[in-house]
């Protein structure tokens, strides 16, 4: 009773959460490139109990779109129309910019950015190709800017936590993990509508690509490992183009570590959950096994909502970990992955060191392996940019 009493608090200030007084003088202005609907939850959300974060400037192409959006999420300056990305860019009261936008866009769109001077938290994968990824890196060490690819999960204190206990080696030597990240099919349209962007091979399309980055990230995140090799994989195409667009993706690798990982990602598991009336569960879990016993990290991708950590040892009884601070105070146990992540973002372009931060080459890794996971499944590479040039 406790527990869902908990849950349902959280969930509330999760989604309402009690807003700061008063913002800093000067604090961080955002501009978002899209109305995309995952920037509520992303950054205007997190950003009201952010004292040094604004949310200040929307651009989106359809002008009943835009205001709209602005109004909803009470945004003060609109662009809107065929230039209305480049001149949110162009605007001197922007100082960082969120890429939400397609898959396909984000390299140009961040490219831009970061040329126009702006910070940028860009949605994850941070392009369609691991060459461009390369280069938006070496752009923003070059321009002396912070980007940061949205990898939420990780700047949970959860998943830190699912990591200080591999690197305790309380269980030893980690050998293999099992990541799957799954939803149930669910009636036509009630969450991805057939045109959705995450269906369209031109803009970077694919659940590889979208569902697939949780899993993969989470397996170089715990085994601290590179790829050896994609040992197999086997896709199920999107009905919409199943030469190109995966549903779901299987796929087993090996790392250089020798630690073998199997990954399995679904848009629309088939079959009915319990009884036969209700959809099946969201799969949503990392399966650890070490030398000396296991650990499942449950719901890794939302665990504000609800998680578990359980630790098996072998032989001995499992106790269970749930995590929703930092033990030095920092953090709310409301906070969402994105509200953790745009903290350590702030801190990053205040020049203090975050609580934790991704790996410098970590978006040209996820999309490295991401592109061996498609040659694997005979599938194709998604397309590179019509805005790349070999160099910039
Ligand atoms: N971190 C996370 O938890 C999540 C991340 N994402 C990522 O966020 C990104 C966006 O996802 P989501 O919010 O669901 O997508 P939406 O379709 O809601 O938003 C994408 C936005 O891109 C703009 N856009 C520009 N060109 C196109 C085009 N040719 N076709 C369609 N849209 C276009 C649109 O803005 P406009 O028309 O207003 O100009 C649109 O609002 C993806 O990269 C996805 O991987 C998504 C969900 C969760
Ligand atoms: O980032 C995401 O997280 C949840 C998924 O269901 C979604 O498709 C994806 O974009």
């Amino acid at each position: 009773m406790a527990g869902v009493a908990s849950l349902l608090s959280r969930l509330r200030k999760l989604n309402n959460p009690p807003e700061v007084p008063a913002k800093l003088p000067n604090a961080l202005r955002f501009g978002i490139l899209g109305a995309a609907r995952i920037a509520p939850n992303a950054l205007i959300v997190p950003a009201a109990s952010h004292a040094d974060v604004v949310v200040t400037a929307v651009a989106s192409r359809d002008q009943a779109k835009a205001s709209a959006y602005a109004k909803k999420h009470k945004i003060p300056t609109v662009y809107h129309g065929s230039d209305c990305y480049q001149q949110l860019l162009d605007d001197p009261n922007v100082d960082a910019v969120y890429n939400p936008l397609p898959n396909g866009l984000h390299y140009e769109w961040t490219v831009k950015a970061l040329n126009a001077g702006k910070h940028v938290l860009v949605e994850k994968p941070v392009a369609d190709t691991s060459a461009e990824a390369q280069q938006m890196i070496d752009l923003a060490d070059k321009k002396d800017l912070v980007l940061l690819e949205a990898i939420h999960w990780t700047f949970h204190p959860a998943s830190q936590r699912v990591k200080e206990i591999i690197e305790s080696r309380e269980l030893g030597e980690l050998k293999n993990i099992k990541a799957d990240f799954a939803l149930p099919t669910l009636p036509h349209g009630l969450v991805l509508l057939e045109d959705d962007v995450r269906f369209q091979y031109d803009l970077g399309g694919g659940v590889t690509m979208d569902m697939g980055v949780y899993p993969l990230s989470a397996i170089r995140f715990f085994s601290s490992s590179d790829l050896a090799k994609v040992e197999s994989a086997k896709a199920i195409g999107h009905e919409r183009d199943p030469a190109r667009i995966d549903r779901a993706m299987q796929t087993h690798l090996v790392l250089q570590s020798s630690v073998e990982a199997d990954v399995f990602v679904d848009y629309a598991m088939p079959g009915w959950g319990p009884f036969h009336i209700i959809p099946r569960m969201v799969k949503c879990n990392i399966h650890l096994e070490l030398e000396g016993g296991t650990i499942d990290f449950f719901n890794f991708v939302m665990p504000t909502l609800y998680h578990s950590i359980t630790v098996k040892p072998t032989g001995k009884k499992a106790r269970v970990e749930k995590v929703y601070e930092y033990k030095d105070g920092l953090g709310k146990e409301w906070w969402s992955t994105y509200r953790y992540q745009l903290e350590a973002f702030v801190d990053k372009v205040r020049g203090r060191t975050p609580k934790t931060w991704s790996t410098h080459d970590d978006p040209v890794k996820q999309m490295q392996w991401v592109e061996s996971v498609y040659a694997a499944a005979e599938m194709p590479a998604r397309p590179t940019s019509t805005y790349f040039r070999s160099s910039i």
